[in-house]
């Protein structure tokens, strides 16, 4: 996979080198290309923004640099369009669903916006040759797209096969599995400050275990997350689990 992100700090993308996402890269899995978007200006000053058109705070990104960044990445005439992935709050919530959508594309492009966003013509003017996609990553306001496009693309190469060295764990994951959270997950010391392992975890019986995990999981879900649990209680279980 092809991944390109823009953004007026690059450096905030750094991040990706290290770890998995570092390691697919070094390993030819993830092809991962930072341009800084001030490449594509022209004026003393690099300048990105301006005034929001109709008023009001703060100042909105120019759609200019970002019209050339796109052209010079992907050119119009290409092989090939990405497929732009655009962080904002007012973007469709993104999910563990569409990051295994995301992971099964060959050329992801993310458009990372500061000040009050970009302005909108650029998302439109990408659509007319590439899929484009405003993706908020949660119900709160960060100061700009880097930090989601971190995330994104964690939970997105994490999923590309022979990225993470476990693959069995991904199966066994909260919003990819069967719709509930996590069971608590323990390991020794078997005593520890007076917290103990619990014994079934300890027992070697393993319908024991994962009945005891799979009551753990819907416990934990009706507690903290009900609302996965009237979706998990209607689709897959029985009343007596929903009731457990
Ligand atoms: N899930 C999530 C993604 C983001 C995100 C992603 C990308 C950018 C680019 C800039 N910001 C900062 C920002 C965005 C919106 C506002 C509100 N403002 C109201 C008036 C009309 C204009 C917009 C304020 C500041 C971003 C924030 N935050 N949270």
């Amino acid at each position: 996979m092809r991944l390109d992100v823009f953004s007026i700090f690059p450096e905030y993308l750094a991040a990706l080198d290290l770890s998995l996402v570092g390691k697919a890269a070094k390993s030819g899995l993830l092809d991962v290309r930072v341009h800084d978007l001030r490449d594509w200006t022209h004026d003393r000053h690099r300048t990105v923004d301006d005034t929001p058109s109709g008023g009001g705070a703060g100042m909105v990104m120019k759609p200019e640099p970002w019209g050339e960044a796109l052209d010079a990445v992907a050119p119009v005439d290409g092989p090939a369009q990405p497929r732009l992935i655009v962080p904002t709050p007012a973007g469709r919530p993104f999910s563990q669903e569409l990051a295994y959508e995301l992971a099964a594309e060959p050329w992801l492009a993310f458009a990372c916006g500061r000040y009050e966003g970009i302005d909108a013509r650029v998302a439109e003017y990408a659509g007319e040759r590439m899929r484009v996609d405003e993706v908020s990553i949660g119900d709160y306001v960060l100061n700009g797209g880097e930090v989601a496009v971190l995330v994104m693309v964690e939970a997105v190469a994490r999923l590309l096969p022979g990225v993470i060295g476990n693959p069995e764990s991904l199966a066994e994951e909260s919003h990819s599995g069967d719709g509930l959270l996590e069971y608590p997950v323990y390991t020794k010391p078997t005593s520890w400050r007076g917290h103990d392992v619990p014994d079934v975890l300890l027992s070697g019986n393993h319908a024991l275990i994962a009945q005891w995990r799979h009551d753990q999981a819907v416990r934990r879900t009706a507690e903290r997350r009900p609302d996965l649990l009237a979706a998990w209680g209607g689709v897959v279980a029985g009343k007596d689990d929903a009731a457990a």
